[in-house]
């Protein structure tokens, strides 16, 4: 559950006041203090329709236009469980190694504010639908510099509650928020600093948006995190540790935690007494986190089952059913492409970051080089697709599709460019000519309509220059002409390349092929 902040409870933590100048992380920092993290996540649940109500999902509708009777807690209103929001949160635990208990509960979580109409929220207290999990991050991905697993606890399926928000002398409320379907997600205290978290926080925005269940948009507030975060001596027991509610960027989340951390440790190094259990917000304009409440003061919730839903229950049959479903998640679409390939990973990074919401990267790549066996081919393809498409789409602010270049286009050009019939600039023109195009207009899927559109074809010269160009090639690399004539014909792209060069781009790579393979024979 998350509540906003009070509004100017912001008392500013004097000793960290230089905190967020550092941007480099330590595990155990070299005045030998560790620093324990522990985050609770809600992720909103990407459905078409509210957790139990019929009302849609909105993000920038007019305030109170999406409110289902029962989100407004309206007398005798019942709540429908959308059970999509259930498979969702099934998938994203099966990808976070979670147990999927075959009986969960709905229970009440009793408060009162202005964000919650019905006073109390409907959460997953007592028995969540998925217990024991594990996210694992290696070194190197998503900014940790350690191979880390992260422990989950469980993922449970609760409400969002309304925006409420005080204008002048008037609380204002906007229900459309009300009633949405959160997984909240809690980890182990397992990171060590605030460069794990915020690895932890971006492989799951790829996990959810590649599952499909959740956009992962902290901006929009769809992606909200609560840091617990203590500091201790290695190896002794865990001390106290500090909850910062509702962080909303993973700027935040790791400022928050530096903050927390640098003043633990000021507590410690100046008292004996234990550190106070306390709730705090952080002031994003400062980078400072404030207290909020003691722990002490935290509400009785009064948990109760709700009496208005049955028991979840979900067949083992049902989650490996859903389990056949799971797609290819990025970090391992990222691994089988660099493995199978030999792929640099920068540029394998740039086609993966075109799959954040839907699959279309990977695939594209793999339509353009199916059956390419040559090795070199899908390196030189992704280059033409990440340094020459999405380049100059960059330059003209458009974005890619698979449609901007057919695959089976991009696959001739490949080829064409292989066997020396496509030159480099032939290809750079056909390319830079397409990603210029009006996304909507319909392009030829194959490259001879485009060669004779765009002016490309090779102009017809006399068989005596043919002759001339391709012994001028010849003589210029003589180390592919000799492994040409001792049979090996794949290197003769590199000698139609030299005739395209000596002639200026005038012979025609298919009958210069021809002449050089006589020539070499
Ligand atoms: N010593 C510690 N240092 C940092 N984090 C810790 C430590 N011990 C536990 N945690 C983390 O604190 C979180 C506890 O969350 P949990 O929801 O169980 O309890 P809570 O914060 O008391 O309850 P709630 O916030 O729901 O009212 C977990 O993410 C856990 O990993
Ligand atoms: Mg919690
Ligand atoms: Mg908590």
């Amino acid at each position: 559950m998350s509540r906003l902040a009070p509004q100017g409870a912001g008392r500013l933590c004097k000793v960290c006041r230089h905190a967020i100048a550092r941007r480099s992380y330590a595990t155990t920092s070299n005045d030998g203090w560790e620093t324990v993290i522990g985050l609770e996540i809600h992720a909103q649940l990407r459905t078409r329709r509210k957790l139990f109500s019929e009302a849609k999902l909105s993000y920038d509708a007019p305030a109170n236009t999406h409110v289902g009777l029962f989100d407004a807690a309206f007398p005798g209103a019942l709540p429908v469980l959308d059970l999509n929001a259930v498979r969702l949160s099934i998938l994203t635990a099966l990808v976070l190694q979670c147990n999927i208990n075959s009986r969960s509960t709905f229970d009440r979580k009793h408060y009162f504010y202005h964000d919650i109409p019905a006073a109390y929220q409907i959460t997953q207290h007592y028995n969540p639908i998925a217990r024991s999990g594990k996210l694992q991050i290696s070194a190197g991905e998503y900014g940790s510099s350690r191979d880390i697993s992260v422990g989950i606890q469980q993922l449970q399926i609760e409400q969002d509650t309304a925006k409420s928000q005080q204008v002048g002398g008037d609380r204002l409320v906007d229900l459309n928020r009300a009633g949405t379907g959160l997984m909240e997600i809690v980890t182990d205290p397992d990171m060590r600093s605030a460069e794990e978290a915020g690895a932890f926080v971006r492989k799951l925005q790829a996990l959810l948006r590649r599952v499909g269940s959740g956009d992962g948009d902290m901006e929009k507030g769809n992606l909200r995190i609560d840091a617990n975060v203590s500091v201790n001596r290695p190896g002794e027991p865990f001390r106290t540790r500090c909850e910062i509610k509702n962080l909303n960027s993973v700027r935040f989340l790791q400022q928050a935690i530096e903050c927390e951390r640098k003043r633990h440790i000021a507590h410690y190094t100046s008292s004996s007494s234990p550190l106070e259990r306390e709730t705090r917000g952080m002031n994003e304009l400062t980078g400072q986190t404030y207290s909020l409440r003691l722990k002490e003061d935290a509400e009785d919730y009064r948990y109760m089952p709700d009496t208005n839903l049955p028991a979840l229950v979900i067949p083992p049959s049902y989650t490996e059913k859903l389990r056949t479903e799971l797609p290819e998640m990025p970090w391992q679409t990222s691994s089988r492409l660099r493995e199978k390939y030999s792929l640099a990973q920068k540029e394998l990074d740039t086609l993966l970051a075109l799959d954040e919401f839907t699959a279309g990267g990977a695939q594209y790549f793999e339509d353009v080089v199916q059956g390419l066996d040559k090795p070199g081919l899908a390196r030189r393809s992704l280059n033409l697709i990440v340094h020459d498409t999405l380049g100059g789409l960059n330059r003209l602010g458009r974005s890619w599709s698979p449609l901007v270049i057919p695959a089976q286009l991009m696959r001739e050009i490949v080829l064409g460019l292989d066997d020396g019939t496509v030159s480099g600039s032939t290809a750079k023109t056909i390319i830079s000519h397409l990603t210029s195009l009006h996304p909507h207009k319909p392009r030829p899927t194959t490259l001879e309509p485009l060669l004779i559109q765009l002016n490309l074809q090779s102009k017809p010269t006399s068989s005596a220059d043919l002759e001339i160009w391709c012994q001028r090639a010849i003589q210029a690399v003589p180390t592919a002409a000799a492994a040409v004539k001792d049979g090996k014909l794949s290197v003769v792209g590199r000698l139609i390349g030299e005739v395209m060069a000596v002639s200026q781009g005038r012979a025609d790579p298919k009958k210069a092929r021809q002449v050089l393979l006589r020539l070499l024979k």
